[in-house]
């Protein structure tokens, strides 16, 4: 079977008409969830799916648009079914996780006092493959986002770069297309503004057509259907709609 991917949502972290960054890898008989942001939960329930059907959740960050919804996955999936969700993540990411966004909500004396009493936690190295089942592999490369902050963007089955959140590396992305077979890009592109944080559209389009015509374009802003029919041969990924990985 064909790992699909399905978006929760599509949008920038302050978008409102788009529910946060997150993505659904669906295998036959085994789900990855990229990154729990606030709406996470939300737009799950709009797409009629439950955290029970998700084997592992994989972090890329710790923004909010990206681990926003971990406390109410954890909490609403231990009182439903007593299960702890496997919790993927850089090594780097484990503690600043808990001490810097969970503790505060999960933390209970003699109960919950660190994130193993929550999540099966399983810390990733960056730059090694990881095979999560028979159809998913994963391996994280250190992207620049947030100056002295970590950030990883995703290689999904050694073929299709995930970009989470990260400025323009053109380099990264025409080697990755030429010199080691990669025949997919999902990239965050901010479609207004200076490119401090995100890669911006403009930086997008100046690459070369090899490359553009492999980039769908996600983690957009509001303003997206003003830039439909006019982002040089790249297209918009869609939240909700089930697309061939
Ligand atoms: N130095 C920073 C840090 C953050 N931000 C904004 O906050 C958002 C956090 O989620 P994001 O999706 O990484 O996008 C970031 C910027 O909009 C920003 O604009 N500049
Ligand atoms: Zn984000
Ligand atoms: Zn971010």
């Amino acid at each position: 079977m064909t790992v699909k991917l399905q978006m929760l949502g599509t949008g920038s972290a302050f978008a409102k008409n788009y529910f946060n960054n997150n993505a659904l890898l669906l295998g036959s008989g085994y789900n990855l969830l990229i990154d729990c942001g606030i709406t996470a939960p939300l737009a799950m329930h709009e797409l009629g799916r439950s955290f029970e059907e998700i084997d592992a959740v994989l972090i890329t960050h710790l923004h909010a648009d990206h681990v926003g919804g971990l406390e109410e996955l954890a909490l609403s999936l231990k009182h439903k079914t007593g299960r702890k969700m496997t919790l993927m993540l850089a090594e780097a990411l484990v503690d600043p996780l808990w001490e810097h966004t969970l503790m505060g909500g999960l933390y209970q004396e003699g109960i919950t006092t660190s994130l193993d009493d929550v999540f099966h936690v399983r810390p990733l190295h960056p730059d090694t493959n990881y095979s999560l089942s028979p159809e998913i592999s994963v391996h994280l490369l250190r992207t620049p986002h947030i100056p002295g902050k970590d950030s990883y963007s995703l290689m999904l089955n050694e073929e299709v770069f995930y970009s989470a959140d990260m400025t323009f590396e053109p380099e990264l992305l025409t080697g990755l297309v030429r010199n080691r077979g990669c025949r997919k890009i999902y990239h965050d592109c901010q479609l207004e503004g200076p490119g401090v944080v995100h890669t911006t559209l403009d930086e997008l389009k100046s690459l070369p057509e090899d490359i553009r015509s492999r980039i769908s374009l996600m983690h957009y802003g509001d303003e997206k259907p003003d830039y439909i029919g006019r982002i040089a041969g790249m297209d918009f990924l869609e939240q909700h709609v089930i697309y061939d990985l």
